[in-house]
């Protein structure tokens, strides 16, 4: 596959560094999270600190209950720890007021769901520029037309989402959570309602606008071959994390969920 080179990026690039690693685009500092009320309280989480590299892609893996979901919220700003920070490009999330913080997840962070989540009254085109019809910085139309042609989507942009495939479908969903440049997209299962062709294309595009844009990337999976085209996974347990490991590969993956008897 080869792609057509980058063009400059719209000087509003909102913290999407280009400089790979060098920089935290989002961090949780103790974060608690807690369901429920006495004696039936869920940890959920439990004072986690993680920091995400920008310009890197970072998986988040574990069993089932052990906080990934949870996690991603919290970053996600859907969801307010109980106690402890989370600071996406530096702002303290606990420190906005609801507005403030709908207008920081509308122009800072990209959402990429399992279940796609597209608009199905919105055409392909329409989806993507969302953003910046619920009031968004302006998409420059270059960047706009090198997206969609890097994705594949040049000729799709007028068709419904009901028109598309699952895999053209994420791979519109994916333009959505680039289009404005946030600091961070963050990805839910993006690939769990995909055969494994089409969640190999997904991932090739994660993957791409990580080393071609310089996004920063973090993406909850239970797949050890999706943890492996990513730059690390970090291992939940029990709400705390348990472990990371750097370029890993499925073995690598498989390994140390089976060491912990994790099975993801
Ligand atoms: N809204 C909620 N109310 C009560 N408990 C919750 C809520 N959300 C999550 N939990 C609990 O918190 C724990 C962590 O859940 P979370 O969904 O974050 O795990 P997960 O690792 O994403 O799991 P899975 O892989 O099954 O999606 C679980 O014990 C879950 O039951």
């Amino acid at each position: 596959m080869s792609f057509p080179s980058s063009p400059a990026l719209p000087s509003s690039a909102s913290g999407a560094s280009a400089s790979a690693g060098s920089s935290i685009a989002v961090r949780t500092v103790e974060i608690t999270r807690t369901f429920g009320q006495r004696p039936a309280v869920v940890t959920a989480l439990n004072r986690v600190s993680v920091a995400f590299e920008a310009g890197r892609f970072t998986s988040i893996m574990g069993p089932s209950g052990s906080g990934k979901s949870t996690l991603l919220h919290c970053l996600a700003g859907l969801e307010r720890p109980s106690s402890g920070s989370v600071l996406v490009a530096g702002t303290d999330l606990a420190s906005l007021s609801d507005g403030q913080l709908t207008t920081l997840r509308r122009d800072r962070l990209g959402f990429v769901f399992q279940a796609f989540n597209l608009v199905p009254t919105l055409t392909a085109g329409e989806n993507i520029t969302l953003s910046e019809r619920i009031g968004g910085p302006r998409i420059p139309r270059e960047w706009m037309s090198h997206l969609t042609e890097v994705l594949g989507l040049g000729d799709r942009l007028e068709h419904r989402p009901s028109e598309l495939s699952g895999g053209q479908q994420q791979r519109v969903a994916i333009a959505r959570a680039l289009a404005h440049r946030p600091a961070v997209v963050l990805a839910d299962e993006p690939t769990g309602n995909l055969d494994s062709h089409s969640s190999g294309e997904v991932l090739d595009f994660l993957r791409l606008a990580v080393e071609r844009f310089g996004q920063t990337i973090v993406m909850v999976t239970h797949d050890p071959a999706a943890a492996a085209r990513t730059d690390r996974a970090v291992f939940l347990r029990d709400g705390r994390v348990d472990g990371e490991l750097r370029d890993p590969s499925v073995d690598d993956v498989l390994a140390r969920l089976a060491s912990t008897g994790s099975g993801a």
